[in-house]
């Protein structure tokens, strides 16, 4: 009998397990006059339950990804997905849906966090009520994030009642008061001195450790992502490095190790300082090794 060839097991999809998963995106601003690509082909994998710090200069990206994450800018191209939902391609239902229900955001500045007259427990209250919740689950949730986030005492204030630190722990709350899948911070204590800075991060912690609760917090102050387990550079709208750190514990002292990113297509950056070194410019040899691969200038060794 005339037998097919077993089809050949197929290849996992990337980041099949990941709550997060940016393959390959692009985002291209366009106007009449310029084309900036702040974007250029960035991969990225969140698993459940992470905190992730990302970090890069100025112009590289980070906020551009942090609005396609939280579904209020489109890719350009690749894949965005978050939590199962394909963030180039969805309606606007869905998009209204996914922002309230799917992630929580936290802006820089704190006012626009908050709303001038409501109280922190009304702030609070305003994303369940538009959701349908039932009062006395609002009621107690509300309490529960406040206390969990340390701003109890806040309950009745307005804004202006509380300060920077504060309104910026409330906006948390606010951000998780609808259980979100994932909460994105884009510099949340960029307005902060250091030592409120901390608290808000602090918080950011408490919650990502007591609730579960995954996040993607972009930042500029390295004494934060100093803090967490990973973070992850970004550099020209793609990432370049990560920095994974691992708490110390009985017997084993803390680590940072620091990694190269390698996308898909099997691109490295290397360091600047690397190929100033070595005069690595536009061509280079590599070697496959053991257990390494070798990049070597393409000079001739004449002699
Ligand atoms: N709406 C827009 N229209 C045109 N260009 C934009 C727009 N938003 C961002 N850009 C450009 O895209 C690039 C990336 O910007 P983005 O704000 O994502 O960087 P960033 O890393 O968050 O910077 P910063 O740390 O200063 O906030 C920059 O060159 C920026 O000028």
């Amino acid at each position: 009998m005339l037998r097919l060839p077993a089809a050949p097991p197929r290849e996992q999809e990337f980041g099949h397990d990941a709550l997060v998963v940016c393959d390959n995106l692009v985002r291209i601003y366009q106007s009449e006059t310029i084309e900036v690509q702040a974007l250029q082909g960035l991969d990225l994998l969140v698993h459940e339950g992470e905190m992730v710090a990302l970090v890069g200069a100025s112009g590289s990206g980070k906020s551009t990804l942090l609005n396609v994450l939280a579904g209020v800018d489109a890719p350009t191209a690749g894949r965005a997905r978050v939590a199962g939902h394909d963030l180039a391609d969805m309606s606007r239902t869905e998009q209204v849906r996914y922002r309230r229900h799917v992630v929580g955001f936290v802006r820089q500045q704190a006012s626009r966090n908050l709303v001038p007259y409501l109280t922190a427990s009304q702030v609070v209250d305003l994303p369940m009520t538009i959701a349908g919740l039932p009062r006395a689950r609002r009621g107690a949730r509300t309490e529960e994030l406040l206390e969990l986030l340390g701003v109890a005492h806040c309950t009745d204030r307005r804004p202006l009642q509380m300060s920077g630190g504060e309104q910026q722990r409330v906006a948390i709350a606010v951000a998780l008061a609808n259980e979100p899948r994932l909460l994105l911070a884009d510099e949340p204590t960029g307005e902060l001195d250091s030592a409120t800075a901390a608290e808000v991060f602090a918080a950011l912690r408490t919650v990502n450790r007591e609730l579960g609760a995954t996040v993607v917090v972009v930042t500029h102050d390295a004494a934060v992502s100093g803090q967490v387990a990973r973070t992850v550079a970004i550099r020209d709208g793609r990432t370049s490095s990560e920095v994974v750190r691992s708490d110390a514990d009985a017997g084993s002292p803390a680590t940072a190790e620091e990694y190269a990113v390698m996308d898909r297509a099997g691109r490295v950056q290397l360091p600047r300082e690397f190929r100033e070194a070595l005069e690595l410019t536009r061509r280079v040899r590599l070697a496959l090794a053991d257990d390494h691969v070798e990049i070597r200038s393409d000079r001739r060794e004449d002699g």
